[in-house]
């Protein structure tokens, strides 16, 4: 009997046409003498669908075709069952897989999915919300909130909305965080809940970020003048300088003096005044290079 494996596609993630990619994973499966069982979301009850296929089908992967709201729909879904999930980057968004190196050609992306070995990595909830990578709190989120609803699309577009978000920025808010049986009070521009390294953009912004070492790291950014922003876009986050600090924990609260503009693994979250942060240690299996 073959051995079967469901593979989630995300028809719109990234404004691409999956067909080719669909093809290419019917290919490979029958090449490998597997059942591949393809599920096409629909944005609505994806998880209560992907759970019964799951009981249904029992597989040892599940192959997810998309970005990283696709991803974090599976893991949810997946949340309690021990299965190894196999990534094809498909989103405008692929945080995730730039994390993990796997921004590769099909091909090799296609044999990592089906056969490679798995770690475990973490997963952060924020508030009782997934977030696989990297959220946060203040200047970056008042961006991505911006660009959402600029018109201006593409990189000159992203630069212009930075400059005017810095410019418009209602100011630092006070944030008291207690961590580490610990509560420090300080003010800052902007305040980075990392799992792991580096935003999708391949900016680093939490150099000692690791996946699976049961921690996640709180960066602040206190000062986000021109010159800093610079200096962390161009790849120089200025970790030694006064103007950051970085509390590593696996556990936390944040609490706010007013209501903070909020993201979740590049997705605008709203405002909120209060984020209680927990870390689910080795809570995923991802195939890996
Ligand atoms: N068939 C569908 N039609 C419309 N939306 C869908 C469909 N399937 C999934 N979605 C939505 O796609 C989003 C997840 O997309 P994902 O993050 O994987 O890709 P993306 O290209 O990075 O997305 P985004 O446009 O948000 O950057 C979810 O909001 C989900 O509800």
């Amino acid at each position: 009997m073959r051995n079967n494996v469901i593979m989630v596609v995300n028809p719109i993630s990234g404004d691409v046409d999956k067909s080719e990619l669909i093809e290419a994973a019917l290919f490979f499966a029958e090449k490998e003498n597997l059942n591949l069982v393809i599920y096409n979301t629909s944005g609505v009850n994806d998880v209560v669908n992907i759970k019964t296929l799951y009981k249904t089908y029992k597989p040892e992967r599940i192959i997810v075709a998309g970005g990283d709201g696709t991803i974090k729909m599976v893991a949810e879904a997946m949340e309690k069952e021990d299965v190894i999930l196999g990534i094809l980057p498909a989103g405008s968004s692929n945080g995730l897989a730039v994390d993990l190196d796997l921004m590769l050609t099909l091909e090799e992306n296609l044999k990592i999915a089906f056969l490679n070995d798995y770690i475990e990595i973490d997963v952060i909830t924020i508030n009782d919300k997934i977030s696989l990578h990297l959220s946060d709190l203040g200047l970056n989120a008042e961006l991505i909130k911006n660009y959402e609803n600029a018109t201006i699309r593409g990189k000159l577009g992203y630069a212009l909305q930075a400059v005017n978000t810095l410019i418009d920025f209602e100011g630092p808010f006070t944030a008291t965080i207690t961590a580490n049986n610990e509560t420090i009070n300080c003010v800052a521009r902007m305040i980075v809940i990392a799992n792991s390294k580096k935003y999708g953009t391949g900016v680093v912004i939490n150099p000692h970020g690791v996946m699976n070492d049961g921690m996640f790291e709180l960066v602040i950014l206190k000062n986000l003048d021109l010159y800093v922003f610079g200096q962390i876009i161009t790849g120089n986050m200025p970790i030694e300088s006064n103007d950051v600090e970085i509390i590593a924990t696996n556990q936390a609260t944040i609490k706010t003096n007013f209501p903070v503009s909020f993201q979740m693994d590049g997705e605008y979250c709203g405002t909120e005044t209060e984020f209680d942060v927990q870390i689910l240690h080795k809570q995923m299996k991802v195939a890996i290079q």
